[in-house]
């Protein structure tokens, strides 16, 4: 085809068959859109390029698609695209439209044009490597990955180098081992616990790779851009549900295929200057920490095992003593009070990404520790939640914190103090409903850039104990067992896996990983105006 200067092709406007009817069809590259409209009434739709997933010459006759008298006329030359179509809550799903015409030369003009656009789509992955947990959530991973998964990164020419997890630790030792440089992404499909898993292989190489030294808490971490997709098969999948808006392998899988990025804030949680973990969802401790502690024993019931564990912390009622002090993030523009959340293309943290390139400009990779004053808080609490994202999940539509965003730069840190069980239950149904949840006197909010915990027995035994959570020295009051008056330590609940120390020290890295999604898109009117307009709808 010939070529306008800067080396665009022309408007490409052709009349092509779908269905039983001829189309005015145009792929408009300056608009990045293929669409379609029919005269005279000229109903149309528009296809952006970003939502093909490919462009495939097609035998015509084996459709079989009664098209009339054109069919008996002349031989037909066709070619499939197969596109995204957006359905309701945030769900997604590939479909395919052939289109036909008598012209062989313009049939092939088609398919070149719209796979030369696709190459162009540069943010696309080619290779991937992918992690299957085969125990996870309902242990469906393998079957998820094979049939629904696996066939459309085949249908989009991604190649994939495939392991199927045999223990616990295995994708993240393997990640240190490979050669992670030659793929444009690590595919993880499983729960939080296996994201968990790949992002600290992903990270702990950077880090090990570039000789910065993960135990020191004060460490500047180097991003990693290899991006990571999330194949939802685990009991909460919570990180996919916050950054796509629904946990659905089809969804997910398109997202990796079109190639989306959504960078992701990553607390680094540290002990006496070791390091510990890395959280990107919930740091939890008193309610999430004894749920996931009872619940690891009951890991046989699968994803019913918090509900049941829920309940029974629920009733069991403790709360704990401690200090909590944080930095308070000034640098960020939100509140956790905000009423907007973060959605695709957030302003909020669109600023934060353009202060941290700032940031890096001026002082490389040294970390500036800032001399901002740190509150202190000490206090008895139900549960202390930090959450780097909202935490939504299907158990929580809105999640723990509904304002947080996901790549701020900055954590939410609620703290829910000493209540009745009845004012408990109402901060834990707000959590299912479009009630406020902090709008109670005794949970408090703030956003945070770093915090540090003791529980009030660490620092009853901080001149002889070395390691306080490794110890279990104190019992439950058991003579007063209705006081919920409790002498030892509750866990950590670092992203679904239990920490050893109850004191830590954790500070937010702004966007330090990526992932293959875009944050969860408005569902305005446009989605029904999206709808109308469809392919389907048109035929
Ligand atoms: C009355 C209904 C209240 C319902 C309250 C539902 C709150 C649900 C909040 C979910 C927040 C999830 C945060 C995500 C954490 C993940 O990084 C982590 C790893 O996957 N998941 C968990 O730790 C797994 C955490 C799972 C937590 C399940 C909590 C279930 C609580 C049930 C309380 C029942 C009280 C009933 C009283 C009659
Ligand atoms: N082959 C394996 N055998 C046993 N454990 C594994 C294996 N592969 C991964 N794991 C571990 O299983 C843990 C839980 O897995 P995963 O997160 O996929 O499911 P889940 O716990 O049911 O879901 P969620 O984390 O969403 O609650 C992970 O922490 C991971 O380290
Ligand atoms: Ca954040």
């Amino acid at each position: 085809m010939e070529r306008l200067p800067g080396g665009r092709r022309p408007r490409l406007v052709s009349s092509l068959g779908l269905g039983r009817r001829s189309w005015e069809v145009t792929l408009d590259e300056e608009r990045g859109a293929a669409g379609l409209a029919r005269p005279p009434a000229r109903r149309n739709c528009f296809v952006p390029i970003s939502e093909i997933i490919a462009v495939e010459e097609t035998e015509f006759n084996k459709k079989q698609r009664n098209i009339g008298r054109w069919q008996k006329m002349a031989k037909l030359h066709a070619f499939t695209v197969h596109y995204v179509k957006k359905a309701r809550n945030h769900r997604w799903r590939c479909r395919d439209a052939t289109f036909w015409c008598v012209d062989e030369h313009l049939c092939n003009q088609w398919t070149q044009a719209l796979k030369e656009l696709l190459e162009m789509q540069k943010s696309r992955p080619k290779q991937l490597l992918v992690y299957i947990n085969p125990y996870g959530g309902k242990r469906q991973g393998k079957r998820i990955y094979e049939q629904k998964v696996a066939p459309l990164f085949s249908l989009a020419s991604i190649s994939t180098d495939v392991v199927v997890t045999e223990h616990a630790n295995h994708a993240k030792d393997n990640l240190f081992e490979v050669n992670i440089y030659k793929y444009d992404g690590v595919v993880c499909v499983g729960g939080d616990g296996m994201f968990s898993e790949v992002m600290h292989g992903l990270i702990g190489r950077m880090q090990k790779d570039s000789g910065i030294d993960q135990n020191n808490p004060k460490a500047s971490l180097v991003q990693c851009n290899i991006r990571i997709g999330i194949i939802p098969a685990g009991s909460t999948d919570c990180i996919c549900y916050s950054t796509v808006g629904i946990s659905d392998p089809v969804t997910s899988a398109l997202h990796i295929i079109v190639g989306d990025c959504q960078p992701l804030d990553v607390s680094s949680v540290h002990h006496n200057n070791t390091f510990l973990k890395y959280s990107v969802s919930l740091l939890g401790y008193g309610f999430y920490g004894d749920i996931l502690k009872d619940s690891e024993k009951k890991r046989w019931m699968g994803p019913m095992r918090y509900d049941y564990s829920g309940f029974k912390t629920f009733l069991s009622h403790h709360y704990y003593e401690g200090t909590i002090a944080y930095q308070p993030a000034k640098q960020t523009h939100g509140s956790p009070r905000d009423k907007e959340s973060c959605r695709t293309g957030c302003y909020i943290c669109k600023q934060s990404e353009k202060q941290l390139a700032e940031q890096n400009k001026e002082h490389g990779l040294k970390h500036e520790e800032g001399e901002e004053e740190w509150k202190v808080i000490k206090g008895k609490f139900l549960a202390i939640n930090a959450v780097n994202m909202s935490c939504a999940c299907p158990r929580s539509p809105k999640g723990l914190s509904p304002a947080a965003h996901l790549a701020d730069g900055s954590a939410d840190l609620i703290l829910v103090r000493k209540c009745s069980r009845f004012n408990f239950l109402r901060y834990l149904v707000r959590h299912t409903n479009q009630d406020d949840q902090f709008d109670f006197p005794f949970v408090d909010v703030y956003r945070v850039k770093c915090f540090q915990f003791t529980s009030k027995l660490s620092e009853d035994n901080e001149s002889n104990v070395m390691d306080i959570g490794k110890k279990r020295f104190g019992q439950f009051c058991r003579d007063h067992p209705a006081c919920c008056c409790n002498i030892v330590n509750s866990t950590w609940n670092c992203d679904g896996e239990t920490l050893d120390s109850s004191a830590i020290e954790v500070r937010v890295h702004c966007q330090l990983m990526k992932l293959f999604a875009r944050g969860i898109e408005e569902d305005c009117k446009d989605e029904a105006a999206h709808s109308q307009s469809s392919i389907e709808q048109l035929l």
